[in-house]
């Protein structure tokens, strides 16, 4: 079953959540079930950006052309990849070739895949997205993950977002916890400015951060990548 890819692109490093650093591919596929105000990948659902239709081996080729044997770790992320039931031949090819492999999703459909990913990121919406939050969705997945395969990321923009986020850890408690600043320009190609700003915003998140009880164990990231490319396409 062929997926649609909007891009391959790495090696790079993971600017996101519970592997940020680890040096890994990207495959980005197309579409979206949700619509979120600051999508920062609007170009995956918009009908701005163009997909491919790929066999999981063509993909497994095109990441072995990129990265030249110098990976190990490949991530799959959108638009929302759990929209396509395709991936389960990627997930298998990468196991066999012995790459461990992660996911970036929003936690608002299962696919089976999932179970064999070795870090799942699910990133429920906060209400700054304007999308609403399905809880039993997102309880019917984390009951199938396990708490050392998968973690919460929450993008945070405003107070309304980092009480949804004291919830949700409330709520799944055995799951490790990122806040994520969220980055409000993701257009600007003024990178200098952009660092700036997302480092006062990070400033600010970090400064909430510490006085929230509920949020103890919980650690607070910024978006590595935005900080040291702004945001460009494909690193
Ligand atoms: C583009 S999404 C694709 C995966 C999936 N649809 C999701 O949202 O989890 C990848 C990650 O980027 C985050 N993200 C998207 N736009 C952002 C922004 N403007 N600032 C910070 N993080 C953002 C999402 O919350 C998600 O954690
Ligand atoms: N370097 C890098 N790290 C990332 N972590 C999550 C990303 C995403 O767009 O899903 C992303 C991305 O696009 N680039
Ligand atoms: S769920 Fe992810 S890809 Fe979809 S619109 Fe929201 S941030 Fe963008
Ligand atoms: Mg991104």
């Amino acid at each position: 079953m062929k997926i649609p890819v909007m891009e391959v692109f790495g090696p790079t490093i993971q600017g996101e959540g519970m592997v940020m650093g680890q040096k890994t591919m990207f495959v980005r596929t197309a579409g979206c079930d949700y619509s979120c105000s600051w999508c920062d990948s609007k170009f995956t659902w918009d009908g701005t950006g163009k997909s491919v239709m790929m066999a999981a081996g063509e993909i497994a080729r095109q990441l072995e052309e990129l990265g030249k044997g110098a990976f190990s770790h490949v991530t799959i992320s959108g638009g929302n990849p759990a929209l396509h039931k395709g991936i389960a031949e990627l997930v298998a090819l990468c196991q066999e070739k012995g790459w461990r492999t992660a996911v970036e999703t929003q936690g608002s459909i299962w696919q089976d895949w999932l179970s064999e990913i070795d870090e799942v990121t699910v990133s429920p919406k906060p209400p700054s997205s304007g999308m609403i939050l399905d809880y039993s969705k997102l309880d019917a997945m984390l009951g199938r993950l396990s708490s050392a395969q998968a973690s919460l990321k929450v993008v945070v923009f405003d107070e309304a977002d980092f009480f949804f986020a004291e919830q949700l850890h409330l709520r799944y408690p055995s799951f490790p916890f990122f806040l994520q600043v969220g980055n409000d320009d993701t257009q600007t190609t003024e990178d200098e400015k952009l660092v700036q700003h997302l480092l006062g915003r990070y400033q600010w998140l970090i400064d909430r951060h510490l006085a929230s009880a509920p949020l103890n164990d919980a650690k607070v990231l910024p978006q590595l990548h935005t900080l040291l490319w702004g945001n460009k396409r494909g690193v």
